[in-house]
């Protein structure tokens, strides 16, 4: 079995998948924190014989998890946001600093789709930005939908935003506090989201198909007007590209991948941009 963790700054997701038959065989989540468990958190570590890591919580939590999962497992793969990998090239000044989960993503949506907009809905909500030469642009980083709740310390914390929510119910003024709060933090996320693509899309000359990922990203989803697709398994996506152990992965697949959006003419998202820019 293969071990695939994305460790974030809120949970630490886990996989299982089979080396022979490339079936994902369980899956879970823990909350990140300090000592990683394994037996309470994650399964009997006996049936692993390679992990693969992504994470972006602080140094330490990776190094005691690595620590941890040496002692029993041969093989233990951390990625690291490179300067260039898989045809595409870190627009960062430093690519090191890039979020390991943003490259993991972008990584993966350049393998499946070419140039792409990558979205990552978690703690934060990161837009990030691949050409289909393989240039990465850089991004954008907005507070997650439940960073941008507690910020407001208004009570209403605990109180998340049930994500089977209809975007329409959630774009109404709200009548209470809750209401308020989570309807004005769904708008602030899925307009910036929106607005962001048009105005890169304009400023590069290209329409460019938008991938979905991370905790909330079903519900964010529902109020993206662009043509898009969920993929839940982007950043195991980005593992897989980087660390290929099975057949399938050899041959360039990636689990859950879906079908690649069509994404409408430029004309339109420039003409949904002027019309944003009279208002
Ligand atoms: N069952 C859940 N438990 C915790 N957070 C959830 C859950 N479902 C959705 N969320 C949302 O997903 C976010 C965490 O998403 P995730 O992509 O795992 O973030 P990160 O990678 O930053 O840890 C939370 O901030 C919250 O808004
Ligand atoms: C922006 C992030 C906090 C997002 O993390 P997440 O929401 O997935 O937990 C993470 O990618 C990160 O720590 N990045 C380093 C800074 C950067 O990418 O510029
Ligand atoms: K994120």
């Amino acid at each position: 079995m293969i071990l695939d963790l994305d460790i974030g700054n809120t949970l630490s997701k886990w996989r299982l998948k089979d080396a022979e038959s490339s079936e994902i065989r369980s899956r879970g989540a823990v909350w990140t924190r300090e000592e990683w468990r394994p037996g309470a958190d994650i399964p009997d570590l006996d049936v692993v014989e390679a992990v693969r890591i992504s994470s972006v919580a602080r140094a330490a939590v990776l190094e005691e998890t690595v620590t941890l999962l040496r002692r029993q497992v041969r093989h233990v793969f951390v990625a690291h946001s490179q300067a260039e990998a898989l045809g595409v090239i870190n627009g960062y000044d430093e690519p090191g600093r890039l979020g390991v989960d943003r490259w993991m993503g972008a990584l993966a949506g350049y393998q499946l789709a070419g140039g792409c907009c990558a979205v990552d809905c978690g703690s934060a909500i990161t837009i990030d930005f691949v050409l289909p030469g393989g240039v990465h642009l850089g991004g954008f980083i907005i507070p997650g939908l439940r960073l941008m709740k507690e910020s407001l310390k208004l009570g209403t914390r605990n109180v998340a935003i049930d994500p089977e929510s209809e975007a329409d119910a959630l774009l109404e003024p709200g009548r209470r506090t809750v209401d308020a709060v989570n309807h004005g933090i769904y708008m602030a996320a899925v307009s910036a989201i929106n607005r962001i693509y048009s105005e890169v899309c304009d400023q590069q000359g290209i329409s460019l198909p938008m991938l979905l990922t991370g905790g909330d990203a079903r519900v964010v989803s529902r109020g993206v007007q662009v043509p898009h697709a969920v993929w839940p398994d982007m950043v195991y996506g980005g593992l897989e590209a980087s660390f290929p152990l099975t057949f399938a992965e050899r041959a360039g697949k990636m689990s859950g991948a879906p079908r690649v959006p069509e994404p409408v003419s430029l004309e339109k998202i420039r003409a949904g941009l002027a019309f944003s820019m009279l208002l």
